[in-house]
């Protein structure tokens, strides 16, 4: 493919729209080489983009998880092949970490060359192994809608940021699609027992048991947001990716299945609607342990639906928040202990730390006693401590 190369002043414009410039992008193709694996990335690349990316482009080393943590096989209810655990996975721990095979911005506007000749190109510059290996992959899409090349990528890619500045003009310009050839052969479950997350820095992606995973159960992320309904999933799946989900959420009796609709709904709607800690605590007129509450049902509506991914960490923040504010000592360190134990999770070692003191000496804890000290402070401004902010990950 000869890609467009030509000067690119549509960056710098303040009324950039890159439908109305479909076919005055400037690209190169661009392989990414990495010293740490012998490995290399074949890219298409917007050249203004390639400009903010870093220069000498380095991506530093991995550090994958010792030994072996998944294999890949046949997977029953599935036209294919699954990733299964190939010991016991702890939660939080890592499955695997890689990097792409094949990278293109997610909007291609380019009317010299339809998408499935870009993406032939791209393959052509990559090593015969790999070539065969991405040949393998599923394609949902059938022969008369595009090339099997276009329907492996449409099936498999995931949508990935490169890393450029915070402030770059159009944040859709370093969104890319990416081809993992590990991480594609995880299928779906509305409720997953791993996620993946993308590292721009190392221009890698990790992914990570949200629940602990026995050896030999199959390993599965989610592909649509998992707190729709089931028939609006199971809709988009088979739209999306051709397939009638029979997960364990999706198999579920009718009956079971209009709970597990209200109680993801409620999940969704959580974070808007519930009260802020502060307004708890200066709000004489809501129940001692409504903040401890409503955070508990969330955490057990999590659990029972296997919705991990939606972060169990903030819910379990919050209730040992609640428990401090109401100096309920043996309750606040039960519950800050299991935030403790989800930050080690989330290799956050530092955050583990400050709360392992706090477990120690809950009176240090920065909110200790607090709704009883503001709903007696007669001025709204009592102390507002500002290192309660730590304790909420937003
Ligand atoms: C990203 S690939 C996953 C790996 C794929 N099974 C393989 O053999 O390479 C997506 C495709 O896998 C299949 N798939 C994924 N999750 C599935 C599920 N829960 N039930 C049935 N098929 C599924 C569908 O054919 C889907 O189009």
């Amino acid at each position: 493919m000869n890609a467009d190369i030509r000067a690119n002043p549509s960056l710098d414009s303040p009324y950039f729209d890159l439908a109305g410039h479909l076919g005055s992008r400037a690209y190169c193709i661009h392989n990414m080489m990495y010293p740490d694996s012998g490995e290399e990335t074949s890219g298409l690349l917007d050249i203004g983009v390639k400009d903010l990316l870093p220069s000498p482009f380095f991506a530093p080393p991995l550090s994958p998880p010792k030994g072996t943590t998944f294999e890949l096989r046949p997977a029953e209810g599935t036209s294919g092949v699954g990733m299964f655990a190939a010991r016991n996975i702890p939660a939080g721990g890592l499955i695997l970490v890689e990097r792409p095979i094949l990278i293109a911005p997610y909007i291609i506007a380019l009317e010299s060359a339809p998408e499935s000749e870009i993406f032939a190109a791209l393959l052509r510059r990559l090593p015969p192994d790999t070539v065969a290996h991405f040949m393998t992959l599923a394609n949902c899409k059938p022969p008369e809608e595009c090339t099997a090349i276009e329907g492996i990528m449409r099936t498999n890619a995931i949508a990935v940021s490169l890393p450029v500045p915070d402030d770059v003009p159009y944040p859709e310009l370093p969104t890319h699609r990416a081809l993992f050839l590990n991480t594609s052969r995880c299928n779906h479950s509305c409720s997953p027992n791993a996620k993946w997350h993308w590292d721009a820095p190392s221009f890698s992606l990790s992914l990570k048991a949200l629940r602990p995973i026995p050896a030999g159960h199959e390993i599965t992320v989610a592909y649509i947001d998992p707190t729709s309904p089931r028939a609006e999933r199971r809709a988009q799946l088979k739209d999306t990716y051709a397939f009638s989900c029979r997960c364990a959420a999706c198999a579920r009796p009718s009956a079971a299945v209009a709970q597990s609709d209200a109680a993801r709904a409620e999940l969704a709607a959580f974070w808007a609607a519930v009260l802020p800690f502060e307004a708890w605590c200066r709000d004489a007129r809501l129940p001692d342990y409504g903040l401890v509450d409503a955070h508990a049902r969330a955490y057990q509506l999590i659990e029972a639906e296997g919705l991990q991914t939606l972060g169990i960490g903030k819910h379990l923040d919050a209730i040992a928040m609640g428990y401090g504010a109401l100096r309920d000592v043996a309750q606040f360190r039960v519950w800050a202990a299991r935030a403790r134990d989800a930050r080690l999770e989330e290799d956050d070692a530092v955050g583990a730390r400050v709360l392992e003191e706090w477990i120690r000496e809950p009176e240090t804890f920065p909110v200790w006693g607090w709704r009883e000290s503001l709903l007696k402070a007669s001025s709204p401004k009592a102390s507002s401590p500002k290192s309660v902010k730590c304790m909420w990950r937003d």
